[in-house]
């Protein structure tokens, strides 16, 4: 039985870092960064002010904290003006919010702090010297890394991108990933049931993970358990794809469907992984292509696609940080666990407790949609008292 991290370990071995390409800044959201990107100007790019009011010499306008001072306003400063002139002593400049500081000036006076007069001004009152100014390179300086490799496109990196001048962004081309679920007792919901009969759901879940972790998915219609049909579904779409992802037909049945495919074709591996959920597991390559086949239990197929596919596909994007935000938390009651296997059950945490939804069964999905962590148990360990701390792993309930 491999180790979890032995399975990890191949599921990251199949799947090479993408090609890079050039994106417009305007459709980089949610791509991650393939190289540094240097700041071409300084932000702020020059000296300016943060305030709408006056801009002065706090030597001249400082005493109006004890007693009004009125003087000329030589210079109006909209934001945009791009000519600067300099303060003459005995003046001040009226200036907007990110206009340019005018040399001389060390002090800006918010209007609210004077009568507002456009041709000559008094000041009521005045903050310390050097207040309300932004220094030109305070938030960056030309020449510095502004995003550095591996980091997420958000809008905060976005709006700093476009700030430093930047058009396109170098990203990791997205994974073209082919979903596919097998199964006999699957119809398309929408479809009268039979008896015996259910909801095919592991392509969505599969398809929305793997479009959350950066990759573009393609759900391939199900397939039953014959061996020709899930073949001929496959070959049909195989070529040009990064990834095949497949559901179910793994385990021990008498109708393993994706086991007996690809016996004997490409280098897929079936084996266990010391887990629960996620025993069943395969990987490999088919016609070139990295395959992996997870098994068919919806919460089993969640929980595989968490621990091995999604950093895979992060790492391949060159994600700085592939896994996701694993932290401490104490627990709401006692849990037991099987013992060999890494359990990954589910939890919703909150303020620091993390209390179990549902019970161990992979086919709990309703507990899983509820769910906003998995609580990492270790394959040592078998019982947990209320109180105990474990991991906990954050799902993208969680971060909502
Ligand atoms: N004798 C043994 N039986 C089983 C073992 C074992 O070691 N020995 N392992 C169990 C574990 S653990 C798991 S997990 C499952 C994995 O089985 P498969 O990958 O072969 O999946 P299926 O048998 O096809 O389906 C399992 C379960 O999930 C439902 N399912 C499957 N696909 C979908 C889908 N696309 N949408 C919704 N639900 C799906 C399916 O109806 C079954 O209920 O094997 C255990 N058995
Ligand atoms: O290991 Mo299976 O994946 O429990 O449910």
């Amino acid at each position: 039985m491999r180790t979890v991290e032995e399975h990890q370990a191949a599921v990251d071995a199949l799947l090479p870092q993408l090609p890079e390409e050039s994106v417009p800044l305007a459709t980089a959201h949610g791509r991650v960064l393939a190289r540094d990107v240097v700041a071409a100007v300084a932000l702020p790019g020059f000296d300016n002010s943060a305030m709408d009011g006056y801009a002065a010499r706090w030597a001249e306008v400082g005493a109006a904290a004890e007693v009004a001072v009125r003087l000329p306003v030589a210079e109006d400063i909209p934001a945009g003006r791009t000519d600067v002139v300099p303060l003459s002593p005995g003046t001040v400049h009226r200036i907007m919010t990110g206009a340019p500081l005018p040399p001389g000036a060390d002090v800006v006076v918010p209007v609210e702090l004077t009568d507002g007069g456009v041709d000559v001004v008094e000041i009521r009152d005045c903050p310390a010297a050097g207040t309300h100014l932004r220094r030109a390179g305070e938030d960056i300086a030309a020449g510095d890394v502004a995003l550095s490799a591996g980091s997420p496109l958000g809008a905060a990196q976005l709006g700093l991108a476009a700030a430093v001048g930047v058009t396109e962004l170098p990203v990791r081309r997205r994974p073209r990933v082919l979903v596919l679920s097998t199964g006999s007792e699957l119809v398309a919901p929408g479809e009268p049931l039979a008896p015996g009969q259910i909801y095919e759901s592991n392509s969505l879940l599969l398809a929305a993970a793997v479009e959350e972790a950066g990759g573009l998915p393609r759900r391939l219609h199900f397939v039953p358990d014959d061996v020709d049909q899930f073949l001929t579904t496959v070959r049909a779409e195989l070529a040009g794809a990064d990834l095949l992802i497949t559901s179910g037909g793994v385990s021990a049945g008498a109708y393993e469907v994706v086991k007996d495919a690809f016996a004997g074709l490409g280098t897929v591996e079936f084996g266990k992984v010391a887990m629960q959920p996620g025993g069943p597991q395969g990987a490999g390559t088919v016609d070139g292509v990295p395959v992996i086949t997870l098994p068919g239990n919806p919460v089993s197929a969640f929980v595989s696609f968490e621990v091995f596919v999604r950093p895979a596909l992060r790492r391949a994007l060159g994600y700085a940080a592939p896994h996701r935000l694993r932290v401490p938390a104490r627990l709401a009651g006692p849990l037991r666990s099987p013992a060999g296997r890494r359990q990954f059950l589910r939890g919703y945490v909150e303020g620091g407790e993390v209390s179990q939804v549902g019970g161990p069964g992979s086919h709990l999905v309703a507990h899983l949609a509820r769910a906003n962590c998995l609580v990492v148990v270790p394959e040592d360990v078998t019982e947990l008292a209320a109180g105990a701390e474990v991991d906990v792993v954050l799902i993208e309930g969680a971060l909502r």
